[in-house]
């Protein structure tokens, strides 16, 4: 028991001690608490008040710094201000400079180019000077040789004098005889036309175009005399007899000349510049070529070296050689289209045309000469004129022919050059019209079933070429009346046809056998028109 209560009473004073200790120890704990509290805040407000210290120290440093950077700034400024106008001031001393020394350049130039002048000069000062010392010695000469025999030499110049007076004499009667004979050849030239007759037929045959037959088969021509060329021999179409048997008949053609397909242009025209020689002379002359489409008559009028430049370039040459003979020439040349009885301006494209003005023949009767009305009409001073009017009269063909289908095969083409010659030593003057005509494909002819506007277009060219025939028959058989009125083709080349106006036709022929029907009947028509003559 005692024990007990020992051990008791020592547990009771341990645990007495132990809560001693802990509330010591709480008591310490706050008391901790409470001293760090403290510090804490004693450290803050240090803190915060040397914050706030700095601050105004920066404050502080960086006013005074902003104030040094104005400063610097305004330093800066005046600086530049200062630079800026000692700059400007430089500039203007340069600008100074640079005109003095552009002054001074030119004038450097002013003094080469008078250097380089007075040495020119001097150079042709001294040609000069050696020219004048020449003609002096030959000054001396001549008049040393003329004081020693004076009564010599005015002899000698006095006989000098009498030649030059007779072979003056001499040349003025030579041009006088040059100017007669010019007369006389014309009237003989005349003559010689008529008698190879005052309208002539001759016939070209064009050779096949491309390659091995590419065209189709070929006709069979034969030209018998290789010597005159008058004479073609067309082998006919297969015919049948009765009793079966096949021939082929030989048709003979005559004409004043056969072409065969071998011949050029230039030979062509070596036939036909005597009509134009009687052009010039003051005569109408007609040219027209005949045959169907695809023949040769467009290659043969209007390509580059075909009848219309030859003409015009062989009448540049003439005048210019008839000048000598005191002849003076104008030439003006119109280019019209007969389509559908109408005449249309080749010269004026069509989008020009004034539809108001009338396109009219007028005949002027007393000098057997045509105008037309309101078509252009071009002076012809240069060969190149020539060029460029074929190739208007091309494009403003071609153009109507897209919208009227192949026009050119359908209508008349008509070139017309005006020839007016005064001769100042005699007072004479001629008038001469050429006019060159690409007739309408003449397969025309035999067209029938044609309607509307085919039909119209068929009938016209059958009425003009069936007209152009009755024309020439009317002249052949030397009629009273010739009806130039029944078709516009003929009343526009009136005075062109008959009269002492010379006609030539050529009568195209193609080479194909497809084509030979065609031929035939062209070559029975231009037969007719030759035996009318
Ligand atoms: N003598 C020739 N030598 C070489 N080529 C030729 C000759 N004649 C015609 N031709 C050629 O044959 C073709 C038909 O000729 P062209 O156009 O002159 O016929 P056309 O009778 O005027 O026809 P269209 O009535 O349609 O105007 C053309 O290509 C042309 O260049």
């Amino acid at each position: 028991m005692t024990m007990e209560n020992e051990r008791r009473t020592h547990s009771h004073a341990l645990e007495d001690r132990s809560r001693d200790h802990r509330d010591e120890l709480q008591q310490l704990r706050r008391e901790l608490t409470d001293e760090t509290e403290r510090l804490q805040r004693t450290n803050r407000e240090a803190l915060e008040a040397l914050e706030r210290h700095y601050k105004v120290e920066l404050e502080d440093v960086q006013t005074q710094k902003a104030k040094e950077i104005q400063e610097l700034r305004t330093k800066l400024g005046t600086e530049q201000q200062d630079l800026g106008l000692a700059l400007q001031g430089k500039d203007r001393e340069m600008d100074v400079l640079r005109g003095q020394m552009d002054s001074l350049k030119s004038d450097l130039d002013r003094e080469q180019a008078l250097k380089n002048n007075l040495q020119k000069q001097m150079a042709e000062m001294s040609n000069t000077i050696v020219q004048l010392q020449k003609t002096n010695l030959t000054l001396r000469s001549q008049v040393e040789f003329l004081e020693s025999d004076s009564k010599q030499q005015s002899d000698s110049f006095t006989s000098m004098e009498a030649r030059l007076q007779e072979a003056l004499r001499q040349a003025e009667e030579a041009r006088q005889k040059l100017i007669r004979e010019e007369t006389e050849r014309r009237i003989l030239f005349n003559k010689y036309q008529e008698l190879k007759g005052n309208i002539r037929v001759m016939c070209r045959v064009r050779p096949v175009l491309g390659e091995g037959g590419a065209e189709g088969s070929e006709a069979r021509f034969a030209f018998p005399d290789e010597k005159s060329s008058t004479q073609i021999d067309v082998t006919g179409l297969e015919e049948r007899s009765s009793l079966g048997a096949v021939t082929r008949k030989t048709h003979p053609f005559e004409f004043d000349r056969v072409f065969d397909p071998r011949i050029q242009n230039e030979e062509v025209f070596g036939e036909i510049s005597q009509l134009v020689q009687s052009a010039l002379d003051g005569y109408n002359v007609c040219i027209f070529c005949y045959g169907q489409t695809g023949s040769g008559k467009t290659f043969t009028m209007s390509s580059a070296d075909g009848m219309i430049p030859r003409a015009t370039h062989m009448i540049y040459e003439t005048i210019t050689k008839l000048e000598e003979k005191s002849w003076t020439y104008t030439m003006e040349g119109s280019f019209v289209e007969v389509y559908n009885e109408e005449l249309r301006d080749l010269l004026t494209p069509a989008k020009e045309v004034d539809g108001k003005k009338k396109i009219e023949i007028r005949h002027d009767e007393a000098r057997k000469q045509t105008t037309v009305t309101n078509v252009k009409t071009v002076r012809l001073d240069t060969a190149d004129k020539v060029e460029v009017m074929l190739r208007q009269a091309q494009n403003n063909r071609s153009v109507a022919a897209t919208k009227a289908n192949e026009r050119s095969s359908r209508s008349h083409s008509v070139f017309i050059l005006k020839l007016v010659g005064e001769n100042a030593a005699t007072g004479e003057r001629c008038e001469g019209t050429l006019n060159l005509v690409d007739l309408a494909g003449s397969e025309r002819l035999n067209h029938s079933g044609a309607e509307g506007e085919r039909m119209k277009e068929t009938q016209n060219i059958n009425k003009s070429l069936a007209c152009l025939g009755d024309v020439i028959e009317a002249l052949g058989r030397g009629s009273a009346h010739v009806p130039y009125r029944n078709s516009k083709l003929t009343h526009l080349l009136q005075y062109s046809l008959g009269g002492n106006s010379k006609t030539l036709m050529f009568v195209m022929v193609s080479p194909l056998e497809a084509h030979l029907k065609e031929t035939l009947t062209s070559l029975r028509f231009a037969t007719k028109v030759r035996l009318f003559c």
